[in-house]
């Protein structure tokens, strides 16, 4: 047997595949998988992004095998899986509203003023943000003892009263039946410690694989632990300690050793072959990551090329940002009329700021794109006004609605809607605005105006929606979205394209997103707006095939025939910044490397703005030295 049919070949117990990028891992992990379904067992699949997931659930389908025996997903929707079907045995009365990381950070906010009691000045606002991204990363690294005295420290702080906040703000979020991504995962850990939770588990689930091992949280280490307890479960870990790119999470290549002392008898398979790239791309990729070992230590990243040598990775050298997207549109542009299929080729960069111009660019060139990592589409602006509207219509999201008015509707500000809000107790507010006339007219008229607006919008998206699902609910969501922002809202997008995305990219962005709930329709033909609304956090774009815009991050365990590292840089690529870590930088641009197949782009532009002369990143300088680039001089033509 060669070294991925052993893979494919082992039965039960614990093993870890460790290995380098390209060598085949996955595929190995998703024909076990698919091997384990033909013959009747179960089998989940655990990855880091749904679109890493999805690719897997695709590659074990091809194989031919029963789809209801095969469940792939990330860590998040797994615990949400669990938490749907068994919320009291996580702690909560009924399944929490799940909150993104920015909406923890905004009701982290609004908890301060009443907690504290007191107005707080930006320097102590500042902190208490900072005292949150203590408590979050203490959780990942499982060392929650110490995180006050820690946080309190660094900040000039009173640890107790961080601790204090931060106790009354997790019982806030229980009560409120809200959870953090974080929170789900511990929910989903305590409920898999019931009974009737466990037989479920153990039905659904007799085989785990989780690939990307590296990056994998302490509390995600305990949810596994939880999940398939044992001494010798049948578990298998995947990954890359060159790849561990999560460092803040407390994760980073430690996590195998853990993993071995853990289960001391669990298989060790070890891969030593790269199917996926030329050798002209591995090698660059090679020694940049060559850079973290010392001689004698080939054995931690060589990896044996089975490719063809192919064409040298391509240095770009535009004169700035703007030129840099310009000229790397039209290289996609050119790729993809030469026939290389849209969805192989992919822009990178270490920021999802840095993909802005180029995304801009290619819309007008009429290249479909699609955007991994940055900002969540349901978190930009226009598709959370939207969604906060439906939130308030369809659940009497008290919360939702206030930040809608305040964004969307004119003329009520913070102040009135206060008043607006203490008029309404004890009764729902949403219910009274929507219901209660009286309620309305109690104020004054150009209150009135805003509310009863308000009114008609929440009864349109209740009548719109009650009852439709599937298709039938992906058409109407369309309609009422142009509705909403073409008659209902007139003006509301140009007014908030003046902030940020302009006008364009932000419709561009809502189109998205009504692609990505039609796609959600298509595969849930039962799923209605509570359905998507539930799922919301968890939605990543879906649509037809499309350029991948795409921060290293989010393309991890992807790959494509055609790969552009735009804006690399020193202080963007690597980031230099006090708590970035080198290292982990350098693993960055490994993953980023190693993304590509075949035709490798790597672009640095000269000057940034005001024409400050830009340093170009070690990565490229170090390729250059070596020989392992070829340097694009001239910028290529219309
Ligand atoms: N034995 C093989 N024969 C032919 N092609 C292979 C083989 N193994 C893997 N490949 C191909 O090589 C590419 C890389 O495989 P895969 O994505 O499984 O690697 P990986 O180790 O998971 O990579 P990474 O950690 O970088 O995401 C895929 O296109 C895969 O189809």
């Amino acid at each position: 047997m060669n070294e991925h049919e052993r893979v494919i070949a082992h039965e039960v117990g614990p093993a870890a595949v460790v290995a380098g990028a390209g060598s085949g891992k996955t595929r190995a992990a998703t024909l076990r998988a698919a091997r384990l379904a033909r013959t009747g067992e179960r089998v989940g699949l655990v990855t880091f992004t749904a679109s890493a997931a999805e690719e897997m659930r695709q590659r074990v389908l091809a194989e031919d095998v029963p789809a209801k025996h095969v469940w792939a997903g990330t860590f998040h929707s797994l615990a949400f899986q669990i938490l749907r079907q068994f919320p009291e045995a996580g702690g909560y009365e009924g399944f929490p509203e799940v909150l993104t990381p920015n909406d923890e950070l905004r009701l982290f906010r609004r908890l301060w003023a009443e907690l504290l009691d007191q107005d707080l000045d930006a320097e102590l606002r500042r902190k208490l943000v900072k005292a949150l991204g203590f408590f979050r990363k203490a959780r990942a690294e499982e060392a929650l003892e110490g995180w006050a005295a820690r946080a309190g420290e660094s900040l000039e702080l009173d640890a107790e009263m961080l601790e204090a906040l931060m106790i009354s703000f997790q019982l806030r979020k229980r009560e409120a039946g809200l959870a953090s991504f974080d929170d789900l995962i511990e929910g989903a850990s305590r409920a898999l410690g019931d009974k009737d939770v466990r037989k479920w588990a153990d039905r659904r689930f007799p085989f785990l694989i989780v690939d990307e091992y590296q990056d994998t949280s302490r509390a995600q280490e305990t949810f596994l632990a939880a999940l398939m307890p044992g001494e010798a479960p049948n578990l298998m870990v995947i990954g890359d300690p060159n790849q561990a790119i999560y460092g803040w999470r407390g994760a980073g290549s430690r996590t195998f050793e853990r993993f071995q002392a853990r289960y001391p008898q669990a298989v060790l398979y070890p891969l030593r072959k790269n199917y996926r790239s030329t050798r002209a791309v591995l090698r660059l990729a090679e020694r940049a990551i060559a850079r973290l070992y010392r001689s004698g230590q080939e054995a931690y990243y060589r990896l044996e090329g089975v490719k063809e040598e192919g064409e040298p990775p391509v240095l770009l050298t535009p004169p700035n940002a703007a030129a840099e997207a310009t000229d790397v549109a039209r290289e996609v542009a050119r790729a993809v009329a030469s026939g290389v299929p849209p969805e192989e080729i992919a822009v990178l960069a270490r920021s999802s700021m840095q993909l802005a111009g180029v995304e801009d660019r290619l819309a007008r060139l009429g290249v479909a794109t699609r955007l991994l990592g940055g900002i969540r589409l349901s978190e930009r602006r226009e598709v959370k006004t939207l969604v906060q509207l439906l939130k308030a219509a369809w659940s009497l999201h008290e919360r939702a609605l206030v930040d809608f008015i305040e964004e969307a509707v004119p003329g009520l500000g913070e102040r009135t809607l206060t008043r607006v809000e203490h008029a309404a107790r004890p009764y729902n507010l949403v219910d009274r605005i929507m219901n209660d006339g009286a309620f309305v007219r109690g104020f004054s008229t150009r209150v009135q105006q805003g509310l009863f607006m308000t009114r008609t919008l929440l009864q349109l998206a209740r009548a719109t929606f009650e009852g439709v699902t599937g298709e039938a609910f992906a058409e109407r969501f369309r309609e009422f979205a142009q509705d909403l922002y073409g008659e209902l809202l007139p003006g509301y997008l140009a007014r908030i394209g003046k902030q940020g995305p302009n006008e364009e990219a932000r419709r561009r962005h809502l189109e998205r997103f009504v692609a990505t709930v039609e796609a959600f329709a298509r595969e849930e033909a039962e799923g209605g707006l509570d359905d998507l609304l539930a799922r919301l956090a968890f939605l990543e774009q879906q649509d037809g095939p499309a350029v991948t815009l795409g921060t290293v991050h989010a393309v991890k365990g992807l790959e494509f025939e055609v790969v552009f590292v735009v804006g690399m840089v020193e202080g963007a690529f690597p980031i230099l910044a006090d708590d970035s870590d080198p290292e982990e930088e350098r693993r960055l641009f490994y993953v980023a490397a190693t993304r590509a197949k075949r035709r490798l782009y790597l672009s640095a532009p000269t000057y940034g703005p005001r024409g400050k002369i830009l340093q170009p990143s070690r990565y490229l300088e170090e390729a250059l030295d070596e020989g392992l680039v070829r340097l694009q001089k001239v910028r290529p033509a219309a």
